[in-house]
């Protein structure tokens, strides 16, 4: 990998706010034309992160390299390269969506056309509405449209979907997959376990403001963790197999059960479950957080939970 191939690069990133060490040895980097996800949860250091990144906020230490430079000291021609979801547009409450996303156009020195952007995002019917008179659901894609308007080719979009109903949050993944296919690098913060399934092509879990988990969604946590579990109930207490031929288990359960009661034909197992861990279940185990599959999951920190 050529460091060309890199959208960004943060090595050893380090943020303190008086005593808590927010960001503490943080490594990132995140190829050109990727979705890539950070997940984390409150107060992992994800924001601190992203705004260190975004050029927002200055670091303590560690090197930062965003499409080749280095946010900090970067200027408007760089500026102009990535686009921001701001979370909040409400001093601009005053404006309608058509004039929002116009004025926004006009920064940038290759935007999109916004009409074309007005549609992407859906607010065609509400293109003459206020901002203050939309809904939040709304407002959030008023967000990501003012993010993308200028061609960005790195967007940062921090929690875009808070506020969507289920119908606009799909329609939001085809806008995001539809950005990524055309070359735009993402960096996708989120708490929706399965936003992150649907569109990262990697994620990285953050705790204590450090990568402790980094691979594509249904590798993360490793083989071990992705071990299906068969559960059954045996004089009265409850057995269970982590296995990868979850299949054969059950056969072969099934068989034993049979023949230790006398039986030739199947009878039923139980309490039988085959219960296979979700990316949620991977992701708790990861940082902590004890489910009914809890996966036993390496961290890359080397210890085990
Ligand atoms: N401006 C600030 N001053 C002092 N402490 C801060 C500041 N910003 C963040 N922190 C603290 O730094 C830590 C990391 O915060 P950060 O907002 O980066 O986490 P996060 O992963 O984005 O959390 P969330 O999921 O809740 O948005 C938290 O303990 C937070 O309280």
């Amino acid at each position: 990998m050529t460091p060309t191939d890199l959208a960004l690069e943060a090595r050893g990133l380090r943020k303190r706010y008086g005593d808590k060490q927010a960001v503490d040895g943080l490594d990132l980097a995140v190829h050109r034309g990727e979705i890539f996800s950070v997940l984390g949860p409150n107060g992992a250091g994800k924001t601190t992160t992203v705004e260190i990144l975004e050029g927002y906020r200055e670091r303590d230490g560690g090197e930062v390299r965003v499409l080749g430079e280095d946010p900090q000291t970067a200027g408007r021609e760089w500026r102009s390269r990535i686009g921001v979801v701001l979370q909040d547009t409400r001093d601009l409450a005053e404006a309608n969506v058509g004039e929002l996303v116009r004025h926004f156009a006009a920064y940038y020195p290759r935007p999109h056309d916004p009409e074309h952007v007005i549609d992407l995002v859906g607010l065609r019917d509400k293109v003459r509405t206020r901002v203050r008179q939309l809904s939040g659901g709304q407002r959030r894609r008023l967000d990501v449209a003012l993010g993308i308007v200028g061609r960005p080719e790195l967007l940062f979009l921090d929690e875009p979907t808070t506020g969507f109903d289920p119908e606009a949050r799909r329609s939001f993944w085809d806008l995001v997959r539809d950005l990524r296919d055309q070359g735009t690098t993402i960096l996708l913060t989120t708490h929706y376990l399965d936003e992150a399934e649907q569109l990262a092509d990697r994620v990285a879990v953050v705790q204590d403001g450090r990568v402790v988990a980094l691979d594509r969604p249904s590798e993360l946590g490793g083989r071990a963790a992705r071990l299906a579990v068969v559960r059954w109930v045996e004089d009265g207490v409850p057995r269970e197999i982590r296995t990868d031929e979850p299949t054969r288990t059950v056969v072969e359960l099934a068989g034993r059960w049979a023949d230790a009661r006398g039986s030739a034909a199947p009878l039923e197992v139980p309490g039988l479950q085959v219960l296979h861990p979700s990316l949620e279940d991977v992701y708790l185990a990861l940082i902590g957080v004890e489910t009914s599959v809890a996966p036993v999951v390496p961290t890359l920190q080397g210890s085990t939970r």
